[in-house]
């Protein structure tokens, strides 16, 4: 019979593993060492990481957190200024401060460790009134040491848990859809434990310390006296004071010049979000994921999702700022007069060769009119010699006679058959003259992906994914890169750039000038 491998420690498994390989119809099976387990595990479990900072932007925590330690905040106080929930928001946050990039805990204040609470507990007769894990941020100031805060309030009756529920959380806490506090109050040992959020005060067995914890016998309502017990067993004050934001964590602000917020949001939006979920379908009919999704491609859907859109241009700047600056230094652009950024986006790598080669005499960006609106509202001021233009490069370019066109990130969008297309009418708007180059920047895919590869590489294929599941797009290999460029006239002359994900750029020749 089929063992539960679910309901087995590691030991078992191993030894289950073990069993079923010795055995002679499964001989053929190798033997798995459980840490494999343990990584495929990981592996398919997958990170939270894009939704959780496209959740924690999306709420505004970047621009409500303070960075400064002094001033961290309880989850609680951050929830009633963001108008969400606290318990949730709590639990997000500890997620991120796991990740350890963006939020901290501020681990400063002066309060008790959880050796200090047992202790003071067991001063009070009771135990262990801290259950594991702490429990920052929930603003638990029911029970300070002097016992003020500790309200009467009105108890919320949970279940068996009634009088000691005066126990509860703080005002704002209530605001905020936060955790009063539940207990037993038959008698056994007191702790406190978390689900869903809340913090709950339980009954772990033993009799007699309930109220020495905080709470009266079930059925007992609170009296006043009640007050300096719960005061000297402190399970409700807070172990730390608040989360507050890392040099990291301020670069997803609204106002910080990197954009990187813009990143977050389009990839934790439905658009790029649910089409993942269509990567089966994708693999299975050779149909886009999104399409699958959405019913259309993705630039017609952006086309009338303004937030999807802004965060899609937006993003696309923040990402390019720094290869901007490389493309721009790397290739001496002053050789030609006119330069032309094809799917140029907002302008920004067009710029930065504007601002680095002041022989370039003329500067134009072909866009959809969609982002042309919205990068002409942005205006780079200064720069005379920038111009938006209008256009589908799937038909042939508004200009001619060009003496070079540059393409960032525009033919991994497509398939080979657009891609080819749209490279002949490049070909097409190209100068006749010996000079005339085209500039492709793009990642290049290794010939053949070996055990071990690096990091840039395992992104750049998970960058591949994303192309088929968005646009039917594709990364490339080098042969794969002279092949299509062949296919629309041109040679590749040369391959620069550092060997990083989407900064080696091509620079190709019409074959026939
Ligand atoms: C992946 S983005 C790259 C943007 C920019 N080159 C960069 O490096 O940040 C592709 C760009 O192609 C533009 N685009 C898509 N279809 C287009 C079309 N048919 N005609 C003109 N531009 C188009 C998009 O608006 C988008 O800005």
């Amino acid at each position: 019979m089929a063992q539960d491998v679910h309901n087995m420690d590691q030991a078992e498994r191993k030894l289950s593993l073990e069993t079923a390989t010795s055995s002679p119809v499964l001989k053929a099976v190798r033997t798995v060492p459980v840490e494999k387990a343990a990584s495929l595990e990981t592996l398919i479990r997958g990170s939270w990481a894009p939704n959780a900072v496209y959740s924690l932007c999306r709420l505004g925590v970047p621009d409500a957190l303070s960075d400064d330690p002094a001033a961290a905040t309880s989850a609680a106080d951050l929830a009633t200024r963001l108008q969400c929930s606290g318990p949730c928001l709590l639990r997000l946050l500890r997620l991120c401060a796991a990740y350890g990039l963006l939020v901290e805990v501020d681990h400063t204040g002066k309060d008790e460790t959880v050796e200090e609470y047992r202790a003071a507990a067991a001063v009070g007769g009771g135990s262990s009134p801290l259950g594991p894990g702490g429990h920052a941020g929930f603003a638990t100031r029911g029970a300070d040491a002097d016992g003020a805060g500790s309200s009467g309030a009105a108890a919320p009756a949970y279940g068996r848990c009634t009088a000691a529920a005066a126990v509860t959380a703080g005002p704002d806490t209530a605001a905020a859809g936060g955790a009063p506090m539940r207990c037993d109050g038959d008698g056994g040992d007191l702790v406190m434990r978390e689900e869903a959020g809340e913090q709950l005060l339980e009954r772990a067995g033993g009799a007699g310390s309930s109220a020495a914890a905080g709470c009266p016998p079930a059925g007992k309502a609170p009296t006043p006296a009640d007050a300096p017990r719960r005061a000297a067993a402190p399970v409700c004050r807070e172990r730390q004071s608040g989360f507050y934001l890392t040099d990291m964590g301020l670069m997803l602000r609204e106002s910080h010049p990197s954009q990187m917020r813009w990143l977050s949001l389009m990839l934790g939006l439905p658009g790029h979000y649910l089409s993942r979920g269509y990567l089966y379908d994708n693999v299975k009919e050779g149909r886009m994921g999104f399409e699958a999704a959405f019913g259309c491609d993705w630039y017609t859907y952006v086309a009338s999702h303004p937030l999807e859109g802004t965060a899609f241009d937006k993003a696309m700047t923040a990402t390019s700022a720094a290869a901007a600056q490389t493309v721009a230094n790397a290739y001496d652009f002053s050789r030609h007069s006119t330069v032309v950024d094809v799917g140029g986006g907002q302008g920004l790598l067009m710029t930065a060769i504007l601002h680095n080669h002041p022989g370039v005499q003329r500067g134009y960006v072909l866009e959809l009119p969609n982002v042309v609106a919205a990068a002409r509202r942005l205006g780079q001021r200064g720069l005379e010699k920038l111009h938006y233009v209008e256009a589908d490069f799937f038909k042939p370019f508004p200009v001619s006679d060009v003496d070079c066109i540059v393409m960032r990130l525009v033919l991994h969008d497509w398939p080979d058959a657009e891609a080819a297309a749209l490279l002949r009418h490049a070909r097409g708007a190209l100068a006749s003259h010996g000079s005339a180059r085209l500039v492709v920047v793009e990642a290049v895919l290794p010939e053949l992906v070996t055990p071990g590869v690096g990091p840039a590489t395992v992104q750049q294929l998970e960058f591949d994914m994303g192309m088929m599941l968005m646009t039917s797009g594709r990364e490339r290999s080098l042969s794969e890169w002279e092949t299509l460029l062949a296919s629309a006239g041109f040679r590749i002359e040369a391959v620069m750039g550092p060997p990083q994900v989407k900064v080696t750029f091509l620079v190709a020749a019409p074959d026939r000038p």
